[in-house]
């Protein structure tokens, strides 16, 4: 067996940055940028009113006058140059204020008769007044080492972009495997179960920038495992899951072996995930992850996400967090422990139950804690590195 980190350094070594490709600015939700940004112009292009009001070019006192000489309304600059006792230029917000201004009077501290407007309030410090270039100015980069979320959205348009290079998305096909599995929504005879962990795992892929396509469910058998895997010629990741681990009926790596799997490890010393197996097959890289749904999922977080995300050329490592114990837990066996917990108001609640097949104690946790091989018992308010499960 060998440890988390050599498993994941493995895994790592299977896959590299995926080519890029250019889509439409709607498309690019959930996409890695294939690099920096560049914006294309200074936002705001010019200097704009950030009020209804008046532009002049001096500081006033209550009862100063000013005769108003123009308008200057969003997408209708007004065309000429204000002097301190040139007049005022009636301005909206958004609109250029115009050569010359210094500040922009709101309405409300003015009173106006025809074109006459007297000042009831001190110019004071505030200018009202949104500089060029003072949200970014063209050619600052935007990278946010994420995929594309509704704010980048909306900053890529503002930066002047209706197009965004970004990097192809990793095709993923799963491949969920047992006899005994029926997909959610039929009906179950004695002995059958629901398939589950490959629809999450879909979702948390997908999540993460992937194309995620669950393949029809195999049976244990050669043939029918066979046949799956050519379903999955042309994906860059297939994931099977079941049929990991050493029984009778436990049949993905000896059929993957005939198959011509070219082996890098089988079993890692980790709680949950222990049958993880991956390889490449006829240039094809498989992870086989345990049936189990919470060793599945666990996997799924702890190996295939930081693929992806690799893939993806985004930063590739899983941020840890260190919480306070709020009940002790006991000392830890030979394997890495990931265990489930909740993060509350008084520290990190470890589940009682860790059984592998518990979704629901899975669903409820916030957080994995890790437990290292051997880790001694820990006491309430012990720190503990952590890692947040995904939503
Ligand atoms: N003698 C040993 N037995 C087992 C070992 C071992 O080292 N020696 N390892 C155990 C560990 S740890 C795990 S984890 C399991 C995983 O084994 P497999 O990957 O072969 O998984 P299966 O046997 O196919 O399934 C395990 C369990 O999960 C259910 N399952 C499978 N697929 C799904 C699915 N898509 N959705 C929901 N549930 C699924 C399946 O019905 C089983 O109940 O092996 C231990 N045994
Ligand atoms: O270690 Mo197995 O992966 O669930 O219990």
């Amino acid at each position: 067996m060998i440890s988390v980190e050599r498993a994941l350094e493995s895994l790592l070594s299977l896959v590299g940055r995926l080519p890029s490709e250019t889509v439409s600015l709607r498309a690019a939700a959930g996409r890695a940028l294939a690099g920096p940004l560049k914006a294309v112009h200074d936002q705001p292009p010019f200097a704009a009113s950030a009020m209804d009001g008046y532009a002049i070019a001096r500081d006033v006192q209550p009862g100063d006058t000013d005769r108003v000489i123009g308008e200057s309304a969003a997408g209708h600059p007004f065309d000429g140059t204000i002097t301190a006792d040139s007049g005022a230029v009636r301005i909206f917000t958004g609109a250029p204020v115009p050569a010359g201004a210094t500040r922009v009077i709101l309405q409300e501290n003015i009173s106006r008769v025809e074109d006459r407007i007297t000042y009831t309030e001190a110019s004071g410090t505030a200018t009202h007044v949104r500089p060029a270039g003072g949200d970014f100015t063209a050619g600052e980069p935007h990278d946010p080492k994420r995929p594309l979320g509704s704010r980048d959205i909306a900053l890529i348009a503002a930066m002047g972009h209706g197009a965004v290079p970004v990097v192809r998305k990793p095709l993923v096909a799963i491949l969920m495997t047992g006899d005994e599995l029926r997909a959610p929504g039929e009906r179950l005879h004695p002995g059958q179960i629901t398939a589950s962990n490959g629809y999450g795992l879909a979702a948390m892929f997908d999540a993460a920038g992937a194309e995620t396509r669950v393949l029809p469910i195999a049976q244990d058998t050669a043939e029918s495992l066979g046949q799956a895997f050519r379903l999955a010629e042309g994906a860059d990741l297939l994931i099977t899951i079941g049929g990991a681990s050493v029984g009778d009926h436990d049949l993905i790596a000896p059929t993957a072996g005939k198959a011509g799997l070219d082996l890098a490890f089988h079993k890692v010393a980790m709680r949950p995930g222990k049958p993880l197996l991956a390889g490449k097959i006829n240039g094809l890289v498989l992870v086989g992850l345990p049936g189990n749904p919470v060793s599945a999922i666990a996997c799924g977080t702890i190996f295939i996400l930081p693929m992806l995300r690799k893939m993806l050329g985004l930063p590739i490592g899983t941020p840890t967090e260190q919480h306070r114990l709020a009940a002790a837990v006991s000392e830890n066996g030979p394997r890495q422990h990931y265990m489930r917990a909740q993060l509350t108001a008084s520290g990190m609640i470890v589940a009682d139950r860790q059984d592998s097949s518990l979704l629901s104690v899975l669903a409820k946790a916030t957080h994995l804690v890790i437990r290292p091989p051997h880790d001694p018992a820990r006491n309430m308010g012990d720190v503990v590195t952590t890692i947040a499960l995904p939503p």
